[in-house]
């Protein structure tokens, strides 16, 4: 993870020329977005610092529909997204985005491996949540072909014991060949799925190496993330708003109701420390979850 890196050379110590869809986060605002980046030491003991991030329309919505992909974010705030993947060692998705995005889960900053720079230095993991091997993770897949052009890592799919049994080998090879895995992560049966808790998915990728993640959704793993019993887990919150209203039936960020002691509807959840940074026309929100 770094910031400004030395860009690639070849022998004769020329920089080779990184790939057109290579994007520049200005130093100034990288300033901005410091108080809320992950920074050593970490003070909580065997987990990483979790930063959670997502482009919101301004009625909640990550996408038009399930199932689908919408861009919000515009150009310097999509930079933001790509400056802050440099910063962690992984970024995290829920399987629902895996398989309407097809995304590519790389960083395609100026300065990091594959984008100007050595190697994958600056490269996050992707890592996917899949607890019932849900994800037809195969050699077409865009995070897999990335890999093996060496713009990206290979990802690791956090999945339940039960569903070891039925993941198709080709998967498991796939991922073998980018340096990605299956990782199983204990969980219980809920309604018959199969739910982890979110202390025990990061305290296994801490005992992995793992001392940052970047939780970017969808909906569902934010949803959840947002439940006052996890709220002591996320470290930052960033959250870029986009200037438009995508209307019903959208992926909604709305955390079940709270109530208090007596019974009274509270708020679900609220940030400290707040910072609004303006990126072109989206403004992008950062913050801490207060503690409940
Ligand atoms: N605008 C933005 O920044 C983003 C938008 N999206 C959008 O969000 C939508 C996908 O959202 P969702 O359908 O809600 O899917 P999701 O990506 O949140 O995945 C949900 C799945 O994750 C797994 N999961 C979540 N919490 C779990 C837990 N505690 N234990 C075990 N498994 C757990 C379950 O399999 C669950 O079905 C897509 O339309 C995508 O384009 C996704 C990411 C960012
Ligand atoms: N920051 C942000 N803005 C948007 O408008 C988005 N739709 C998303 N989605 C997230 O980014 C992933 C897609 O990115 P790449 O394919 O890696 O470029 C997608 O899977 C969501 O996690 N994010």
């Amino acid at each position: 993870m770094s910031s400004l890196l030395p860009a690639a050379t070849d022998t004769t110590g020329t920089p080779s020329p990184a790939p057109r869809d290579t994007l520049h986060f200005p130093p100034t605002h990288q300033a901005q977005l410091a108080p809320y980046l992950p920074s050593p030491p970490n003070t909580k003991p065997s987990l990483p610092h979790v930063t959670l991030t997502f482009a919101t329309s301004l009625d909640s919505a990550l996408s038009l529909a399930p199932g689908t992909q919408t861009f919000l974010s515009g150009p310097q705030s999509k930079a933001m997204t790509h400056f802050l993947r440099s910063q962690h060692a992984a970024i995290l998705i829920g399987v629902g985005t895996a398989i309407a995005d097809d995304p590519s889960l790389n960083c395609r900053l100026e300065g990091v491996g594959g984008f100007g720079g050595e190697g994958l230095e600056g490269q996050p993991r992707p890592v996917v949540l899949d607890p019932m091997g849900r994800w037809d993770v195969n050699g077409e897949s865009k995070v897999i072909r990335l890999a093996r052009e060496g713009k990206g890592r290979g990802p690791w799919v956090v999945t339940a014991e039960k569903s070891v049994g039925g993941l198709v080998v080709e998967g498991r090879e796939v991922l073998g060949r980018t340096g990605g895995r299956y990782i199983v992560v204990p969980s219980t049966e809920v309604g018959g799925r199969e739910a982890m808790e979110w202390r025990d998915v990061f305290s296994t990728l801490h005992d992995l190496g793992i001392r940052s993640v970047m939780v970017e959704g969808g909906a569902g793993v934010i949803n959840g993330l947002l439940e006052p019993r996890n709220a002591e887990l996320v470290d930052s919150v960033v959250v870029t708003v986009a200037p438009t209203w995508l209307g019903e039936g959208g992926v909604v960020v709305s955390p079940p109701k709270r109530f208090d002691q007596d019974g009274k509807r509270v708020p679900t959840a609220r940030l400290k420390d707040v910072r609004w940074i303006p990126l072109g026309e989206d403004v992008v929100m950062c913050g801490r979850l207060l503690a409940s």
